[in-house]
């Protein structure tokens, strides 16, 4: 048995960010790591997927420029820069990084063992007993969610992580779901050649993601030779040498891979949750200081991907930020401040969470939708723009296509909510988030000027055309 102050399961982005938060406060941590330090997002997510996306973004980016004519994608060369940004799938640095920040690594598999305590079972089978004086923090985050029925366990598909770390282009790849994975990795594969399908139950693209923003995306993947199957589910699969899928529509689907891009699940199935009273395989639930709902005493936290508040890398280090003050101050017996935008209060989860899907066009998020608005049975004002209307957008690239909209509250006179969607959009969204978090009233947006030709232009173009319509298209009540 060895005791710390704070005992964090999980060293992905996440934990590692509280680990370095209670450090830092003093509070002796340690960090439990099963796999590779770093999480999924340095080797299976973010990190492999973009790197993919950047070059055949630019690419395709390059192509349309005058003046520029591009050879085509060295895809031998993109695989190795995404290689590199993975960091060959070898933890090393991460493991430099823990060490120099003061925090303990043991690696091996998390198991709680009642309030307090945890079991790390290493490689070699011995178990490790840890007790926590102060705080468990989870941090397990998710692994891709494979659909129930067909029985697709045969096919040997490829989920995020196959999708993200393949060193072959496959000549036709078939993806199951129209969610963020699905979209960016068709946008990546296609440009590296692969044939690419997609086969989705809805009737679009992005189900989360403002109507106009998921048409533009799914208008341009139609142009660059995807095909997208809409209102279409998978009824049976089966695999020789190529994958055979049976589709709802009667049609039968060949390809040479499959990727099923259809959710996540939280990592809690053999986490000893049934040792403190929860079910094991549920999502996390935590308060606003992300401690776990329905479990005595103030001990257990779950942060990031695995409390399924918002699965994403910046949103789930916000909450570790705020998760170790918490931890730190209760260990202090400082009193914490619950209110909205405090230091102990993860508010932004609820009101502003920021996105990029890094597709072409990109899509930039922020807040409400006006989906949202309509479901919360909210008022709001919607504005829209077309983005390629501005001035920065003709200097930006010919024959630029994006759109923008904005979600006010027409009784305060604030932004509520901000969708962007077109090529550079995702450097706009910061100023989106800053308006909605600080609140700003519109009186004094119109004080902050764009510079001249840039796409941040579009926010004088949206006040302006609020200004001038007299009846704004309202939703809500
Ligand atoms: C293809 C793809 C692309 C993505 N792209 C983006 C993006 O561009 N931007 C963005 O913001 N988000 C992106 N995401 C989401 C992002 O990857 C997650 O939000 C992020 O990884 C969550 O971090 P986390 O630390 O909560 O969990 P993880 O990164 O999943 O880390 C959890 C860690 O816990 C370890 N672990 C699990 N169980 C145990 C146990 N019992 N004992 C010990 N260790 C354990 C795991 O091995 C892992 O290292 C992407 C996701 C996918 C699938
Ligand atoms: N750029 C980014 O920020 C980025 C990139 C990739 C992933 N992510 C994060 O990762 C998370 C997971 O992404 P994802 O695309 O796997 O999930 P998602 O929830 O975005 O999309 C899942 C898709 O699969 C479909 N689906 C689910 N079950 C199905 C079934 N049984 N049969 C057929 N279709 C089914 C859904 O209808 C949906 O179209 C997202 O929440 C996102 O936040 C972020």
């Amino acid at each position: 048995m060895r005791i710390f102050d704070v005992v964090v399961i999980g060293a992905g982005p996440v934990g590692e960010n509280v680990a370095d938060r209670t450090t830092a406060a003093g509070l002796d941590t340690v960090i439990v790591e099963s796999e590779l330090a770093g999480g999924e997002c340095s080797y299976w997510a973010c990190e492999p997927s973009k790197a993919l996306l950047r070059p055949a973004l630019l690419h395709a980016e390059a192509r349309g420029m005058p003046g520029l004519n591009p050879d085509p994608l060295d895809v031998a060369a993109v695989l190795r820069h995404r290689d590199r940004m993975s960091g060959h799938w070898n933890d090393q640095s991460q493991v430099r990084w823990l060490r120099e920040a003061g925090i303990t690594l043991v690696r091996g598999h998390g198991r709680l063992a009642g309030p307090r305590t945890v079991e790390v079972t290493g490689a070699d089978g011995a178990v490790l007993r840890l007790s926590a004086r102060h705080a468990v923090a989870v941090c397990t985050g998710t692994r891709a969610a494979l659909p129930p029925e067909p029985d697709f366990s045969a096919l040997q598909p490829w989920t995020s992580r196959e999708a993200t770390s393949a060193t072959r282009v496959p000549p036709r790849l078939a993806i199951v779901g129209g969610g963020v994975v699905a979209v960016e990795m068709a946008t990546a594969w296609r440009a590296l050649g692969s044939r690419v399908t997609l086969v989705v139950r809805e009737p679009g693209l992005l189900p989360r993601t403002e109507r106009f923003a998921a048409d533009l995306v799914a208008d341009a993947l139609r142009a660059s030779g995807v095909e997208l199957r809409f209102d279409t589910t998978v009824t049976a699969a089966t695999r020789t040498d190529d994958v055979r899928l049976e589709l709802s529509d009667g049609e039968v689907l060949c390809a040479d891979e499959l990727l099923l891009a259809t959710g996540r699940a939280p990592r809690t199935d053999d986490l000893g949750l049934e040792t403190v009273g929860l079910r094991p395989g549920s999502w996390l639930l935590s308060d606003d200081t992300y401690a776990v709902l329905g479990v005595t005493g103030t001990w257990l936290y779950a942060v990031g991907d695995v409390n399924q508040r918002a699965l994403l890398t910046h949103q789930g280090k916000y909450q570790a930020r705020i998760a170790g003050a918490v931890i730190s101050d209760r260990a202090r017996h400082l009193p914490l401040d619950r209110g909205p935008w405090s230091p102990h209060t993860g508010t932004a989860d609820r009101v502003a969470v920021p996105q990029v899907v890094f597709t072409d066009p990109e899509i930039a998020s922020v807040g409400l939708t006006t989906a949202d608005a309509a479901n919360q049975g909210r008022d709001v004002d919607i504005v829209d723009y077309d983005l390629g209307l501005v001035a920065g957008a003709h200097q930006h690239s010919p024959g630029y296509v994006g759109r923008a909209r904005i979600l006010l509250d027409p009784a305060r006179g604030t932004v509520l909510g901000a969708t962007f969607a077109g090529r550079g959009v995702a450097e706009l969204l910061q100023s989106a988030t800053f308006a909605i978090t600080g609140e700003i009233p519109l009186d004094r947006l119109w004080h902050a000027v764009p510079a001249f030709p840039t796409l941040s232009e579009v926010w004088l173009r949206l006040l302006e055309t609020y200004r001038d319509t007299a009846a704004p298209l309202r939703t809500g009540r």
